[in-house]
Parts: C-alpha cells; sequence; structure tokens
C-alpha cells in the first residue's frame, strides 16, 4: 500500500528501506489463509487502520520557550527538529504496541524536540542542562527497538545521535579494533571494515537501519552470533556521557583493575547516560572460505539434540547456526512453494514429514581448513540424529534473503493479523519444556500460527526466538494484545526463561524486572542510576518500572 502523501504515520511505522516493500503475493496469501485458518477476507481490515493520514499533532511543544532557546543556543538551529511530523517519528521505535498506536493514528506523548548534536561536547552541556531542567532526555540510534525502548511517556528531548555523530575514528589493523562513533549504522561501519579486508561480525537482523550505539546499549545480538559472539563479547572499550560525568575506559583485551565499570553500559538501554564512542574487535574477512550446509531433521527435538551436541562437541564453532522448529519449516516451505515439489516428495518419502520436520541452517567462517572441518563435523555429528544434508542452496538463499521477512510484518498487520515476535534465553536442560510450553500457551489461541527458532547459541544452553501471527480481537485489539503478551511473558518466566536474551527490557518488559533479579539486585542497579543520574532523566520508564 504506498501513501501519496508525505509525513504519514505509514511512513513512521513502516519498517527500513523506504523504496523496499515486501507485499502478500497470491502464494503467500493463500498460505497465511490455510495457516489461520480463515479466509483473509474474514479477518481483514478495519481492525487496524494503514496510517495513510498525514500526520498533525494536536500537542504543542511543552517545554518552557526559554528552554528552547537555550537548547538552541547550545546546537544551534539547525540541529533542532520540532516539525509534526519529526516529533512522531521520534516518538516511538518498532514494538508491536507502539505500530498499532501509529496505526491508530494516536500519538499521545511525543518528544517536544529532536536534537541532533555535533560533538560530544555538546552532548555533555545538554545532559548538563537536562539534569538541571529535570527534562527527559532519551538517546536515539535508529529507533528499531521493539521493547519500547526509544519513547518519551512524558514529552523531553529525543538526542538522535546518526545525524552527526557517525565516523570512524580509528582502526588499528594490528591489534584487530576499530573504533567508531556510536551513530554509525552497521552498512557504513561494515563497508569501512571491508574495505580493510574485515567484518565486524555483528548482523541484527536489523542491521541495515540501527546503529553501534544502540547495539550496545540494548545488548543485542547478530545472526553470526554463534561464532562472532554477542554485543558483549565484541566490545572492549566505550565512552559515555552521564549527567554526573563521563565514563571512560581504557582497551585491553583483558585486565585485573578491580571489577569493571564499562559493563554496566552495555544493555544500559539510554538509562545511565550516552554512550558516544565504541571500540570493538573485528575479524579477517574471508568470504571465499565460507561453507554453507543445511540438514534436514525428523523433528525439532532431534535438530536441538543435534545442536546441542554439535556445541558441546569442541570442534570449532560455526557463525550462523539455526534450527527452525516444524512449524516455521513448514512456513518457510509453503511460502516458497516448496511443497508438491520433487525434492518435497523425496524427503516425505524418507521419512521427513511435514508439519515434523525441521531445518538447520549452518554458516562456517575462517579458515577454509577450519570451515571445511568444522561443517564436516556438523555433518557427521547430525547424521546421528537422523539428520540428512540437502546442500547449501537453502542456506546460501536465507543468507541472500536475511534481512527481508522483517517486511512482512506490514502487509500482515494490513490484514489485521495481530504479528509479533518474543525471545528469551534458556539453559538446555530447560530448553525443550521451555518451547513446548510456550507454544501451548500461543496456540491456546484460535487460528494461530506460531513458529519458533534457535538461532544463538552456546555449550550451556541457546536463544528461543517465537514468532506469532493470529488474528486479533477487533473490538479491542490494544487490549487483546496487552493481555496475550502479559501472559506469554508468565509463560516464558514459569518456565525458567530470561526476560530477554538481546531485545533488551524497554519499557514493554520493565515491569517484570525486580521480580525477575530479585529485590537487592532491582535496588543495586537503580543506586547506580541514581548515582549516574541523580535527578533520573535518562530514559525514564525504561528498564526500571
Ligand atoms: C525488524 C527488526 C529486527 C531486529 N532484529 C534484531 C536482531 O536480530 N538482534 C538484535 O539484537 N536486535 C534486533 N532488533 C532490535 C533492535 O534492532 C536492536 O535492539 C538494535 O540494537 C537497536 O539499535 P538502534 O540503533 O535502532 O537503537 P534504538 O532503537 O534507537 O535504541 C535502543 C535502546 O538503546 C538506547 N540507545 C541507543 N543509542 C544509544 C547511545 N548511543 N547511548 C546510550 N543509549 C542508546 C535507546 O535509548 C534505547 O533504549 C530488531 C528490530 C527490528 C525492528
Amino acid at each position: 500500500m504506498k501513501s501519496k502523501l508525505k509525513n504519514t504515520y505509514r511512513q513512521v511505522l513502516r519498517w527500513g528501506n523506504p523504496h523496499y516493500e515486501e507485499k502478500l503475493n497470491e502464494q503467500g496469501k493463500k498460505t497465511i489463509q490455510e495457516l489461520v485458518g480463515i479466509p483473509i477476507t474474514e479477518v481483514n481490515l478495519p481492525t487496524f487502520l494503514p496510517g495513510e493520514k498525514e500526520i498533525t499533532l494536536e500537542k504543542p511543544i511543552g517545554l518552557p520557550p526559554k528552554y528552547v532557546l537555550e537548547f538552541t543556543d547550545i546546537v544551534g538551529a539547525e540541529n533542532i527538529k520540532t516539525s509534526d511530523f519529526d516529533r512522531v517519528k521520534h516518538s516511538a521505535g518498532k514494538f508491536y504496541g507502539e505500530l498499532m498506536q501509529l496505526r491508530q493514528e494516536q500519538v499521545l506523548t511525543p518528544p517536544d524536540l529532536i536534537i541532533t548534536p555535533i560533538d560530544e561536547a555538546q552532548i555533555e552541556t545538554i545532559l548538563q542542562r537536562c539534569q538541571q531542567w529535570k527534562i527527559p532526555v532519551v538517546p536515539q540510534g535508529l529507533r528499531s527497538s521493539v521493547t519500547k525502548g526509544v519513547g518519551l511517556p512524558d514529552g523531553g528531548i529525543a538526542l538522535d545521535l546518526t545525524a552527526h555523530l557517525n565516523q570512524i575514528i580509528s582502526f588499528d589493523e594490528v591489534s584487530q579494533t576499530v573504533t567508531a562513533q556510536s551513530g554509525i549504522t552497521g552498512p557504513s561501519l561494515e563497508k569501512f571494515l571491508n574495505s580493510k579486508g574485515y567484518t565486524c561480525g555483528h548482523f541484527p537482523q536489523s542491521f541495515e537501519f540501527s546503529t553501534l550505539g544502540g547495539w550496545v546499549a540494548a545488548k543485542g545480538a547478530g545472526q553470526c552470533s554463534t561464532g562472532y559472539g554477542k554485543i558483549e563479547d565484541m566490545v572492549l572499550s566505550l565512552k559515555a556521557y552521564t549527567p554526573s560525568g563521563i565514563i571512560q575506559n581504557e582497551t585491553y583485551p583483558k585486565s585485573a583493575q578491580g571489577f569493571d565499570i564499562m559493563p554496566l553500559f552495555i544493555g544500559s538501554e539510554g538509562t545511565l547516560g550516552v554512550i558516544t564512542q565504541v571500540t570493538m574487535k573485528v575479524r579477517k574477512l574471508n568470504v571465499k572460505n565460507r561453507r554453507n550446509a543445511c540438514i534436514i531433521f525428523k523433528d525439532f527435538e532431534n535438530a536441538a539434540a543435534a545442536m546441542r551436541a554439535c556445541i558441546q562437541g569442541q570442534f570449532g564453532l560455526p557463525h550462523l547456526f539455526r534450527i527452525s522448529d516444524h512449524e516455521e519449516t513448514e512456513v518457510a516451505f509453503r511460502m516458497k512453494g516448496f511443497e508438491g515439489s520433487f525434492s518435497d516428495k523425496a524427503l516425505k518419502a524418507l521419512g521427513y514429514k511435514p508439519n515434523n520436520r525441521s531445518l538447520m541452517f549452518i554458516s562456517v567462517e575462517g579458515d577454509s581448513d577450519y570451515t571445511s572441518f568444522v561443517v564436516d563435523k556438523i555433518k557427521v555429528t547430525a547424521k546421528k540424529f537422523g539428520g540428512r544434508s540437502i546442500g547449501s542452496k537453502p542456506t546460501r538463499k536465507w543468507l541472500d534473503q536475511r534481512y527481508h521477512s522483517a517486511y512482512m510484518r506490514e502487509p500482515l498487520m494490513d490484514l489485521g493479523l495481530m504479528t509479533d515476535t518474543i525471545e528469551t534465553a534458556a539453559m538446555w536442560y530447560d530448553i525443550e519444556k521451555l518451547w513446548k510450553n510456550v507454544r501451548t500457551y500461543i496456540k491456546a489461541r484460535p487460528n494461530t500460527v506460531c513458529m519458533c527458532h534457535i538461532s544463538h547459541v552456546y555449550e550451556n544452553g541457546a536463544n528461543l526466538y517465537f514468532t506469532f501471527i493470529t488474528p486479533t480481537d477487533k473490538s479491542a485489539p490494544s487490549e487483546d494484545y496487552k493481555t496475550f503478551h502479559s501472559g506469554l511473558v508468565d509463560t516464558i518466566l514459569a518456565n525458567k526463561g530470561s526476560l530477554s536474551h538481546h531485545h533488551g527490557i524497554g519499557r514493554a518488559l520493565a515491569p517484570w524486572m525486580k521480580d525477575k533479579l530479585g529485590e537487592r539486585s532491582f535496588e543495586l542497579m537503580k543506586s547506580i542510576k541514581k548515582d549516574l543520574d541523580p535527578n533520573g532523566v535518562m530514559n525514564p520508564g525504561a528498564l526500571f518500572d
């Protein structure tokens, strides 16, 4: 659905590349219709409006004019935005509840000002003023947060770090590190590193539209995290401005200088200060050595057991290592029109039955001897669990389209379908039960698709990532989501899952933090915040309810 108007809610809510759109083709519509079990016409609008209206805000800027003038003096008028469109654009991330609100063309709490500081000195002054005048301030990357991490419930300042603070600062090829400003986007960082023969190794699905600062602040994980590590495994040092002063650590591979302060900022979600620079490890880019494989299993339980055997096998790590459960495999097969093909018939004949079979995707990077060795070992291990290699093409295709499925949310929401994801970490011991019980909870909704994959894998456990598509209660879509989401989080916690593995907490999961972490730990976290941000102006409401 293309908007003819400029500056619409649709432009704010839509994901990613403004020139790229995923549409549900006939095959896709047929599949969704079969999967949700009711004709698409029945779940159709007007559940969600498309958000095609031009944005006009009822709510005027709440900050007193003298403050606006002060901020203008600090950064210059060219670095302050106040248009209705910009205020709505910076009011939300990509949390499902925010998308629904944007579709309803309601933005109740926009920021007052959007400031794009040009350097660290300006950030320092802005934070001092915010502290002094008790004005909420939210550091923002590209606002891809899916946990309501970037909104401003009480107005205030959206501090956009992407406009100017987006440069490479230094590259140390001897030590294999890069230092960059936090507002740099994934593609800019990776382009620079590729030109030197290196890669950052961090590829979240939002890679093209998220920033280094956002990755660190939300404690993210990329699609190749099994080999390259999660963001906290990559960061060696950082610099952050807090209302109480600057925190910066020196760069060492490891050190023993008392307990570390730097990790406090990884996962701080803008609540402690503004991360301005990050030094991270980089790895050699060895595209030609990359080896891909795809293996099919008779069921998800065997795929998970094989995955665990591989990761605990001590023979090396794949970079991409991912298994899809039976429903995710089925949806992928149907969407791609694989069902009924010659290969499909052959697989069925071999006992890899629809609605049971489960796919594993593998990609290994590094020295060519290493990549061949690891892939071969995975294949041998998988065989013990009934896994059958089906070539490298499905994985190559998966890698080619690795950022595309994010665009499917809009056409599905256009059909009135609640479409969201939730993810958690668990120990291997608990994973199967967690998967089954969360599925049971989700599938208790009639006509619901529930897909799951494991894609961040460790010796001791893994991340479970659920995607669900379900018709929503048209009479009360917000309430319906809220109740369902809350029960979903409770189910995960009751089955020994973490609150999050890589999306972070934001405001969406903050209400569970105290119980989950325990009162003493939670109070300690709050006292650290109180020290760095005495007046509680940094991203209020995120992390701490
Ligand atoms: C389609 C889609 C796919 C996604 N896939 C993944 C995935 O595969 N892996 C993953 O980890 N996440 C994923 N995410 C979530 C999101 O992209 C990540 O959390 C990402 O790291 C956020 O980066 P950002 O630049 O957009 O940050 P924002 O969304 O702008 O901010 C996120 C949080 O970090 C804070 N913050 C941002 N920059 C700074 C800074 N410089 N200093 C201090 N605080 C700061 C903000 O205040 C906020 O609390 C996905 C999101 C979407 C919409």
